[in-house]
This record gives C-alpha cells, structure tokens and sequence, in this order.
C-alpha cells in the first residue's frame, strides 16, 4: 500500500487552525461568558483576524448598544444584527464573537451555522452574574431584579445555545487558559506521542 505523506500540525495552534479550514471560528453564549475578551485573544493565538459583532455594529450605527436599544428597540437592534452578521461571516478564517443574543434569533442562528464552527462558551449563573454586575452596559439587564433576568435568559436560553458545535465551560481561569480550552475543544486531542506540547 502507498503511504500518503501528510503535513504534521504539530503545535495546538496549528493542529486548531487546520481544523478550522477557511471557516470561522464563531462564539456565542449568554452576556458575561468571556465571547469578546477571550475571542480577541483566540484570534491572536490562531494569528486570524478578530471580529466582535457588537463592536462592528457600533461601529456602523456610531451608536453605541445601549443607545441604539434606546433609540430604536430590541427588534430593530435585531435586524441590524442580522444584516451585520450576515457580511461579517462572507469571509473565513476569522474569529468572530457574537452579542449574547445573536445565535438566540432564528434567523441569525441560520447564517451562523452556515458560516463556521460554533463554540457556546457556557457558564454558571454565579459567573456570568459576577462579571456582569460590574457594568453598566447591557440594556436587558436594565430591570428590577437583573440577576433574575439574566437567570431567566439561562433558561430560555441554554437549550438554543445546546445547538452549537462545541460546548466549552466558561470558568473562572485565565482568559489565556479560556483561550486554549477553545483550541483544544476545535483541534481535538493532541496525539499522545505529543502529549507535553505547549
Ligand atoms: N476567564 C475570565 N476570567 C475573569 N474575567 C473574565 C473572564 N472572561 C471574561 N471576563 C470578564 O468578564 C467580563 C465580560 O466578558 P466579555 O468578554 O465582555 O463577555 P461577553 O462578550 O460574553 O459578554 C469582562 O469584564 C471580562 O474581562
Ligand atoms: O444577550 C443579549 O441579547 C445581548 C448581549 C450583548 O452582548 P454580550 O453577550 O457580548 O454582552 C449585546 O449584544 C446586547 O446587549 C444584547
Ligand atoms: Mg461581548
């Protein structure tokens, strides 16, 4: 039988990369699961490009989230998500994190699935709330009880998040360990004769 040479991805990162292909690298999860900061530094470990939604809907609106919540609603906030999303994703690799929402919306989570490998960053109440408390920035939090509110996304929330390619616990380490938790759950297990590598 003739052998068939392969190239040896012999690092985390490169195994992960050539697991990715040209597709993106998508993250999605409820508000306080690390998407944005963990996702930047993912993108710098796989040296792709970095995309956060909300920050590229920002900037196309020169609205920030809250105020375009404000202004217009969740619905139209929605559509202008969808509209973002839907170009952001016409160009792999990348990694491209999504406001906790975006996946959530039946039509957004269409383009998402056909445009890369998702990752649900999931986490305890406990967590997201911990991190969450400490800002003022996310208008569906804006109510009387919003840890019940963000329990309440958790519930409504989480079987739709389920339907993500990988699922990866969000905890409280390292954004850095965060980081190559992702890699590993996209690159798979390293083979053992490489088990020290990184
Ligand atoms: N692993 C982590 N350890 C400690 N703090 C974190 C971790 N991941 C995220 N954070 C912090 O939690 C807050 C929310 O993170 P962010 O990336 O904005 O989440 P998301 O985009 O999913 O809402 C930020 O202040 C961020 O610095
Ligand atoms: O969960 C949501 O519906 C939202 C999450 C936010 O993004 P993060 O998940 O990055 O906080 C932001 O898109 C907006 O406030 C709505
Ligand atoms: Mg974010």
């Amino acid at each position: 039988m003739t052998e068939i040479s392969l190239p040896i991805a012999d690092t985390l990162r490169d195994r992960a990369r050539a697991a990715l292909g040209s597709r993106n690298l998508i993250l999605v999860g409820l508000m306080g699961a690390g998407k944005s900061s963990v996702g930047r530094i993912v993108a710098t470990q796989l040296g792709i490009p970095f995309v956060d939604t909300d920050l590229e809907i920002e900037r196309v609106s020169r609205m920030t989230i809250p105020e375009l919540f404000a202004a217009y609603g969740e619905e139209e906030f929605r559509a202008l998500e969808t509209r973002v999303i839907r170009r952001l994703l016409r160009h792999g690799p990348r990694v491209v994190s999504t406001g906790g929402g975006a996946f959530i919306n039946e039509r957004t989570r269409h383009h998402l699935k056909q445009g890369g490998l998702s990752v649900w960053l999931k986490a305890d109440l406990d967590v997201l709330w911990d991190r969450v408390n400490k800002r003022d920035n996310r208008p569906l939090l804006k109510t009387e009880n919003p840890r019940q509110t963000l329990e309440n996304l958790m519930i409504a929330r989480y079987p739709i998040y389920a339907e993500a390619d990988v699922t990866v616990q969000s905890r409280d380490v390292r954004k850095e360990q965060m980081a190559k938790e992702i890699l590993v759950s996209i690159a798979g297990p390293a083979d053992e004769s490489r088990e020290n590598e990184q």
